[in-house]
C-alpha cells in the first residue's frame, strides 16, 4: 500500500518535516517541507527504484543506502507533527550489505530503525533522528560505542555482534531502557550508572572478568553469559533484578545473590560450582522459581537434585526440568522429615529387627499386649528439668515408680553413672543392639543416639513397679506407635530467657546446643496446640519446685492416691461400674490410667468392652487403618462431650487450660493438614484431653478448648443419655450415692476391669524376688544438678 500513491511516498520523504521544525532535533541538512524539488526528487527516485531492479542491485553492491531503498523499506504510517502530516516512521533494512547509510541523516522522523546484518561502521546519522526510539544495528562492523548524538527518546538499542571494545558514559541517554551488547569485545562495564531507566542489559559473550559499574540500576534483566567471571559481585544493589543469566563463566560460589529478593530465575549453567551448600546463599530468595546448574561439577554430587530441591523449596524448575511434588516430598522426608515420619521409620526399623530375631519364648513380666503396662513418660525440651523431676518422683513414690534406664551413645556427664542415668554404650554396640531387635524406640539427638530397650522396661516391671521415663518429642511419637500406652506429661518452659539461663548455667552445652534446645520449645508448644490430647498433661517448668508439686499432684490423681487418702469413693465407684469386674479383684496397688482409657468415639464396634480381641495390638492397628471420623470432627465431639461432663460434675476448666491458648477456629484446620499417619498416633491418645480434665482435677492443656466450642445438641443429647444411664446403673457401693463416671466409651476399649487400669504388675515384687536379684537397682537420685556444678563431659 505504501508504494501505491505518490502522496504516501512523499510521507516517507525527509522533506516533509525538516529537523529544524523540531526543537529537539539536531541540526542537519534536510530539505524543507516547502521545497517542491525535494518531493519531486523523491518520487522520481522511488519510481526509478520500482522500475529498475538493476539500479537497486547496483546500489546494494556499493553498500551505499539510497533514497529508493529507503522508500521501499519504510513502513508504519503515522501522523506526525503539529500539522498532523502522514509519515512513515519505521525503516527496516536488514541484510542489505550496507556500509554507508549517511543518507539517513535526512530522515529525521524515524522512530524505529533496523539495520542488522550489514557492514555498517558508522552510525552517526542517528544523531539526526531526534524521535528515534528503537535502534537495531546488530551484526555490523561498528567499533564506536554509541557513536552518535543521543536521540532524546531512544529506548532500545541493539548493538550485538559488533566490534566495540570500550563503553562510554551514557548519562545523556536518559530514556534508555533496553541495551543489548552481546558478542562485542568489552572487558569492563562502565558508563551506565546514570541510565536510570535501564531495566534490560545484556552483555553476553564479551570479555568481562568483573561485574562493576551497575550501581543501583533498575535492572530487571541482566545477562552476562559467556564472560570471564569468577565470582558474583557488584549486584547487591540491583533490588529489581528478576532474571539473571550468568551461564558459561567460571563462577564457583552463589555468594553475592542473597540480597536480590525479586530474583525469579537464575541461569548458572556451565560454571564451576561444586558444593550443594552454595544454594544456601539463595535459600532466602522466596520468589526464585527457576534455577539451572546444568554443567556444573555440583551435579555429580550424590543426591544432588533432592538436596537442591530441599534447600530451595520454592523452585518449580531445576536444570530445565520441572520439580515434581513427589520430589519435594521426598526431599523433605529425606533431609527434614516430619516427626511422624521419623517416628514411623524408627518404629518400622525396631519392629523389623525384632521380628528378624529367632522366635523364643520370652519370659516377660510385662502384661500382654491386651493389658498395657503402666508407664509415665516425662517429655519436654532438653534441660527443662524433666529428668530431675522424674528422679525426684521416683524417690518420693518409690513404692510405685522407678526409673527406666535408656541407652545412649553420648559420654556420661560428670556425676552420671552407668546403669543409673543411662547405659552408656559405644556407637557400635548401640547399632548391634538395633540389629538384635533390642529397642522399642530410638532417636538421634545432638549427634548422639538414645534408645529405650524392652529389657529396660522389663527390669522395672520385674520389680513390680511402674516405669518412669524421660524423652524428647521424637521418642514420644515413636513410643506412641508401639503397643505401650504410657501417660505423657509435657514439661515446657514458658519463660525462654529463664530457660536459656538454666541451660547456660548447666555449663554442659555449646551455644549451638542451647539454641537448638530453645528452638525446640516451639515444637513442643506447637505439637500441644495442634494435636488435641497428644500430651496427657502439660506443666510449665519455669520453676522446678512448682512444677514438681504439680507433677506429684497429677501423679497422685492418676494413681487415685488422694481419693484413697481422703476416703473418697471415686475409685470404688469406678470399680463398681466396671463390666465383669468383682470388687475383690481390684488390684492391690494403685493404678495408672492409661493414655487410651478415655478414648471417646461414637463407633460402637471400636468401643465394645466385651470385644477382647480389640486389645490385640495388631487388631488395634487395623482398627486405626479403617476409615474413621476425621480428627477435627473427633476433637469437636470430644470437646462437646467434655463440656457436658464438666457441666454435670460441676468442674470448671483448670488452671493449666490457659497455658497454651488456642482458638477453636485454628485447631481443627491445622489438624486437617496432618497426614493420616499422624492421626493414628493422635487417636490413640487424643481422647485423654477429655479424660484428663473430666476425671482428673488437673486438666490437660487441651482443656483450653473446652470453653470455646459451641455444643452440638445431638451430641450433647447422646452424651447426656449415656451419662444418665451410667449414673442410674452405678450406685456407689460405699456411699449409696450415684457415682459420676465416664461413660463406657471413655474406658480402654475391651477393658473388663476398672477404667483406670492397668495395674502395676505385682507378681515378682516379693522380698524373695528382690533378694535373688544379683544386681539390685540403685535407688533413684537427682540427676545432674542445676547451677553448673562442675560439669565435665566424661
Ligand atoms: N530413649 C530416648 N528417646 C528419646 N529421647 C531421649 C531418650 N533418652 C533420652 N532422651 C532425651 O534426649 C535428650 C538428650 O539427653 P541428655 O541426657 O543428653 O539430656 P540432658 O542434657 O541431660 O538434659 P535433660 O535434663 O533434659 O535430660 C533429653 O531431652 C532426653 O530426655
Amino acid at each position: 500500500m505504501k508504494e501505491t500513491t505518490s502522496q504516501l511516498f512523499s510521507s516517507a520523504s525527509p522533506s516533509c518535516c525538516p529537523p529544524e521544525s523540531h526543537p529537539d532535533a539536531p541540526s542537519a541538512k534536510a530539505p524543507s517541507c516547502d521545497e517542491p524539488e525535494g518531493r519531486d526528487m523523491e518520487i522520481k527516485q522511488v519510481t526509478l527504484c520500482k522500475r529498475s531492479g538493476e539500479v537497486k542491485q547496483h546500489t546494494k553492491k556499493n553498500g551505499v543506502l539510497t533514497a529508493e531503498m529507503v522508500s521501499s523499506c519504510v513502513s508504519h504510517l503515522g501522523q506526525f507533527g503539529t500539522g498532523l502530516q502522514h509519515l512513515y516512521h519505521h525503516l527496516s533494512l536488514p541484510s542489505r550489505n550496507l556500509s554507508d547509510i549517511s543518507i539517513l541523516c535526512n530522515y529525521v522522523n524515524l522512530q524505529k530503525l533496523e539495520l542488522q546484518h550489514n557492514k555498517i561502521k558508522d552510525l552517526s546519522c542517528v544523531s539526526h533522528m531526534p524521535y528515534l526510539v528503537i535502534l537495531d544495528a546488530s551484526h555490523n562492523e561498528i567499533f564506536n560505542f554509541f557513536g552518535f548524538q543521543p536521540p532524546k527518546n531512544l529506548k532500545e538499542v541493539n548493538l550485538c555482534h559488533n566490534h566495540m571494545t570500550k563503553m562510554k558514559d551514557l548519562s545523556a541517554y536518559s530514556s534508555l531502557s533496553k541495551l543489548d551488547l552481546d558478542y562485542n569485545r568489552f572487558s569492563e562495564i562502565s558508563g551506565l550508572e546514570q541510565c536510570c531507566r535501564l531495566t534490560h542489559l545484556s552483555l553476553a559473550h564479551n570479555k568481562i572478568s568483573r561485574i562493576s559499574g551497575l550501581g543501583s540500576l533498575p535492572l530487571t534483566y541482566l545477562c552476562l553469559k559467556g564472560n570471564q567471571l569468577e565470582r558474583i559481585e557488584g549486584l547487591e544493589n540491583l533490588k529489581n533484578l528478576q532474571v539473571l543469566d550468568l551461564s558459561m563463566n567460571s563462577i564457583t560460589s552463589l555468594s553475592g545473590l542473597q540480597n536480590l529478593c525479586l530474583l525469579g530465575s537464575i541461569n548458572l549453567e556451565k560454571n564451576l560450582i561444586t558444593e550443594i551448600q552454595e544454594c544456601k546463599h539463595i535459600h532466602d530468595l522466596f520468589l526464585l522459581r527457576d534455577l539451572s546448574l546444568l554443567g556444573n561439577p555440583v551435579q555429580e554430587q550424590q543426591d544432588y537434585r533432592l538436596s537442591v530441591v530441599f534447600l530451595l523449596q520454592h523452585l518449580t524448575v531445576l536444570d530445565q526440568e520441572k520439580v515434581t511434588a513427589e520430589e519435594k516430598v521426598s526431599s523433605v522426608n529425606k533431609y527434614d522429615p516430619p516427626l511422624e515420619v521419623v517416628a514411623a521409620r524408627d518404629h518400622m526399623t525396631q519392629l523389623v529387627y525384632q521380628l528378624n530375631q529367632p522366635q523364643v519364648l520370652y519370659d516377660s513380666t510385662l502384661p500382654g499386649a491386651d493389658s498395657p503396662y503402666p508407664m509415665l513418660v516425662l517429655t519436654g525440651p532438653q534441660g527443662g528439668g524433666k529428668r530431675e523431676l522424674g528422679h525426684r518422683l521416683c524417690q518420693e513414690f518409690s513404692e510405685y515408680f522407678t526409673y527406666g534406664i535408656c541407652h545412649t551413645t553420648r559420654g556420661p556427664y560428670y556425676g552420671e553413672e552407668n546403669g543409673v542415668d543411662y547405659h552408656f554404650v559405644s556407637d557400635e554396640d548401640f547399632q548391634n543392639m538395633i540389629y538384635m531387635g533390642k529397642f522399642i524406640q530410638t532417636m538421634h539427638y545432638g549427634g548422639h543416639r538414645f534408645g529405650l530397650t524392652r529389657d529396660a522396661i522389663e527390669d522395672v516391671a520385674r520389680e513390680g513397679l511402674a516405669c518412669c521415663l524421660h524423652m524428647e518429642l521424637e521418642g514420644v511419637f515413636s513410643l506412641k506407635k508401639s503397643y505401650f500406652e504410657p501417660r505423657y506429661i509435657l514439661f515446657i518452659p514458658t519463660q525462654l530467657e529463664k530457660y536459656t539461663d538454666r541451660l547456660k548455667n548447666r555449663g554442659l552445652y555449646t551455644p549451638a546446643q542451647i539454641n537448638m534446645a530453645v528452638s525446640r520449645v516451639e515444637l513442643y508448644a506447637d505439637t500441644n496446640s495442634k494435636r488435641l490430647g497428644f500430651f496427657d498433661n502439660v506443666i510449665p517448668c519455669d520453676d522446678l519446685e512448682e512444677a514438681y508439686q504439680t507433677l506429684r499432684q497429677v501423679v497422685k490423681e492418676y494413681m487415685l492416691l488422694e481419693e484413697q487418702d481422703e476416703g473418697e469413693n471415686i475409685r470404688a465407684s469406678h470399680g463398681s461400674t466396671s463390666i465383669g469386674h468383682e470388687p475383690e479383684e481390684k488390684p492391690p496397688l494403685p493404678v495408672l490410667r492409661s493414655g487410651s482409657d478415655t478414648l471417646t468415639s461414637h463407633s460402637a464396634t471400636a468401643l465394645d468392652p466385651s470385644d477382647l480381641s480389640y486389645r490385640n495390638y495388631f487388631t488395634k492397628i487395623q482398627a486405626e487403618l479403617r476409615p474413621q471420623k476425621n480428627p477435627a470432627e473427633l476433637a469437636s465431639i470430644r470437646r462437646r462431650e467434655q463440656l457436658v461432663r464438666e457441666a454435670i460434675v460441676g468442674k470448671s476448666p483448670g488452671v493449666y487450660s490457659q497455658l497454651f491458648k488456642r482458638s477453636a477456629q485454628t485447631t481443627p484446620s491445622t489438624l486437617q493438614t496432618h497426614d493420616l499417619g499422624s492421626h493414628f498416633s493422635e487417636d490413640s491418645s487424643s481422647s485423654d484431653e477429655s479424660h484428663a480434665s473430666s476425671v482428673l482435677s488437673v486438666p490437660s492443656s487441651a482443656g483450653a478448648l473446652s470453653g470455646l466450642a459451641e455444643p452440638d445438641i445431638s451430641v450433647l443429647g447422646h452424651t447426656l443419655e449415656t451419662l444418665k444411664d451410667q449414673t442410674m446403673d452405678s450406685p456407689c457401693p460405699d456411699t449409696g450415692q450415684l457415682a459420676i463416671v465416664s461413660p463406657p466409651s471413655d474406658r480402654r476399649p475391651g477393658s473388663n476391669v476398672m477404667p483406670v487400669l492397668p495395674p502395676i504388675p505385682t507378681g515378682r515384687k516379693t522380698p524373695a524376688a528382690l533378694s535373688l536379684d544379683p544386681s539390685p537397682r540403685p535407688s533413684p537420685r537427682p540427676a545432674v544438678g542445676e547451677g553448673g556444678n562442675s560439669n565435665v563431659q566424661g
